[in-house]
């Protein structure tokens, strides 16, 4: 079995295995034809990144690289949203000592996505702000469904995305749209991230998303995969080597940054306006 050391398998049909770590936060499928594994995150309502579904993502990502998956499809299981970006949770009226596990989680969940030797995708089955977006411009390829929204839009809410954020979007679409998206903390329709280049396709539907991300996959059959993946490598080394170089900084820069009194004001008013257009 390809996967054997993969976590429970539960369900076996059709020639796709499922396996799920003990949380489900995440659960992953292998098609054994393809070898290609879909990994769906799944933390209703909104699959807020908290340190428990980054450790599974991450910890899954490990588990995928071991077993030598042919590629990834990342999205979610609560179609309408891809990933609400960082639990806010997290960061407002922290504990100090959960914070600091739960960025270096973060750090590692992002090495281990953007230098995956494998081919990803990110099929953005919907809205994709802040650390969302981050998921799916670690990806090399972006499929995404019409009126949904992406982008880092941490300037809007009193806080500044890191330089690995910033890189990995410069990486995608440019210095010049780069400055202009993160200093307005812009979030774009699908249709305007189409044109700047942040995502490459537009899906109708589910079936025609997977069979978008596939077709990516499978422009990789005949490629040699060490070629690919060294390839991949030199051309993310140096986004990678700066942050890794930097990640103690980094770590510090979030706890001291984040738990100044002004920048908790501003993510409790925005947990609350959150929370009251949910009530509206
Ligand atoms: C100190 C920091 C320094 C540096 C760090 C910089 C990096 C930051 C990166 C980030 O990712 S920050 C997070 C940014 N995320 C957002 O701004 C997204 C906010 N959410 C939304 O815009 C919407 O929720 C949505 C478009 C994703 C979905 O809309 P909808 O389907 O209408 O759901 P609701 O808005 O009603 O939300 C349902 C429920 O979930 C809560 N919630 C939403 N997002 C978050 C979140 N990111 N963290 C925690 N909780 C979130 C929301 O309050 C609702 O809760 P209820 O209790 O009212 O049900």
């Amino acid at each position: 079995m390809a996967l054997r050391n993969l976590s429970k398998l539960k369900i076996h049909k059709f020639g796709i295995r499922q396996f799920s770590k003990e949380a489900n936060l995440v659960s992953v499928a292998v098609n054994d034809k393809t070898g290609v594994a879909t990994l769906n995150l799944q933390r209703p309502p909104v699959n807020s990144l908290n340190l428990e579904i980054l450790s599974e993502i991450s910890s899954t990502l490990t588990d995928l690289e071991k077993n030598k998956t042919r590629g990834l499809i990342l999205t979610s299981k609560n179609e309408g949203i891809f990933s609400a970006g960082l639990d806010i949770m997290e960061m407002y009226k922290p504990d100090v000592e959960r914070m600091k596990k739960f960025w270096t989680t973060l750090q590692d969940t992002w090495i281990k996505l953007y230098s995956c030797s494998f081919p990803s995708v990110a099929l953005i089955n919907g809205h994709a702000p802040a650390g969302g977006c981050l998921l799916a411009l670690s990806c090399e390829y972006r499929v995404m469904f019409k009126n949904c929204t992406i982008g880092l839009n941490e300037t809007q809410l009193g806080i500044v995305a890191p330089q690995w954020f910033i890189s990995s979007m410069r990486n995608v679409i440019g210095q010049r749209q780069t400055e202009s998206a993160l200093t307005q903390g812009r979030m774009f329709k699908t249709e305007e991230a189409l044109s700047i280049g942040m995502i490459d396709e537009v899906v109708e539907n589910n079936e025609e998303g997977v069979a978008r991300a596939a077709a990516f996959l499978k422009r990789f059959e005949r490629i040699p995969p060490m070629a690919r993946a060294m390839t991949k490598k030199y051309i993310r080394k140096e986004t990678i080597e700066n942050m890794v170089k930097n990640r103690e900084e980094d770590l510090k820069n979030f706890v001291t940054y984040g738990t100044q009194p002004a920048v908790q004001e501003y993510l409790g008013a925005y947990l609350q306006s959150l929370k009251k257009k949910s009530k509206a």
